[in-house]
């Protein structure tokens, strides 16, 4: 049963379109990957879905509900969880009230921040420290564990391996499987690095110029570095 149903979507900035008739679906439990180069609207596509910017065009079903003009928060809550890209955390809460923000934010109960704290061995020693001091990979998997404080049912990624060095790549990698079988995730994840999507998604779609395809291996081949 299909999660999340795209159908037709476009978005931009002002007057600038950047989707084009975005379609594409996400099962019930499965890991989608979009693959595609800098400046193809990855980004673009992932703020469409959780709300950060509206559609001018087409429609987001979610867990049979409309949703594509919902609010960020209200999508949020339906069970969208977006991690952006730069991560967004906030520099001056220690690791634990970034978390309980999070939580709480989102209607849920403190005591989700300890459970969602307990999947993450790397976070408990340094659950005191400011987020603005942790290093880009513990920033990245704060912003994990934020969102998840959200309860999602949904969760987009946004490049979570921008700027980690590669023994943190793995442990996100690691973190991301672990949290799928463990919470009953669904995931959607948007990349340029195709042997970190090769190692975690269950499909890959490609992303080119605002529109989403079926991905080809030659076209993947070359997106890797
Ligand atoms: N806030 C914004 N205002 C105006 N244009 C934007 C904005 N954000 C992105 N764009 C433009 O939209 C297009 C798609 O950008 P987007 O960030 O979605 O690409 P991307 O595939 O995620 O790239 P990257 O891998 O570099 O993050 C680009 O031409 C970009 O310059």
């Amino acid at each position: 049963m299909s999660l999340l149903a795209a159908s037709g979507i476009e978005a931009g900035y002002g007057q600038m379109r950047v989707l084009t008739d975005v379609r594409f679906e996400v099962e019930e439990g499965e890991f989608l990957g979009i693959l595609g180069h800098n400046g193809m609207g990855k980004s673009t596509l992932l703020k469409a879905l959780c709300g950060e910017i509206p559609l001018t065009r087409g429609a987001i079903a979610f867990a049979d509900r409309d949703v594509g003009k919902l609010a960020v928060h209200a999508r949020a809550r339906a069970g969208i969880g977006y991690v952006p890209q730069g991560r967004q955390i906030f520099p001056a809460l220690t690791v634990r009230e970034n978390m309980l923000m999070a939580a709480l934010g989102s209607g849920r109960p403190a005591t989700v921040a300890d459970r969602v704290l307990a999947k993450f061995p790397r976070l408990q020693p340094i659950v005191d420290r400011a987020g603005g001091v942790l290093s880009g990979g513990e920033q990245q998997i704060l912003a994990l564990a934020r969102c998840l404080c959200g309860e999602p049912k949904l969760l987009l990624l946004d490049e979570p391996t921008e700027g980690v060095q590669p023994s943190i790549r793995d442990e996100i990698s690691d973190t991301l499987l672990r949290l799928r079988r463990d919470f009953g995730l669904t995931l959607l994840l948007v990349e340029q690095n195709i042997q970190f999507m090769q190692s975690l998604a269950d499909r890959v779609l490609h992303m080119e110029k605002g529109r989403v395809s079926a991905g080809h291996d030659e076209a993947a081949g070359a997106l890797a570095f």
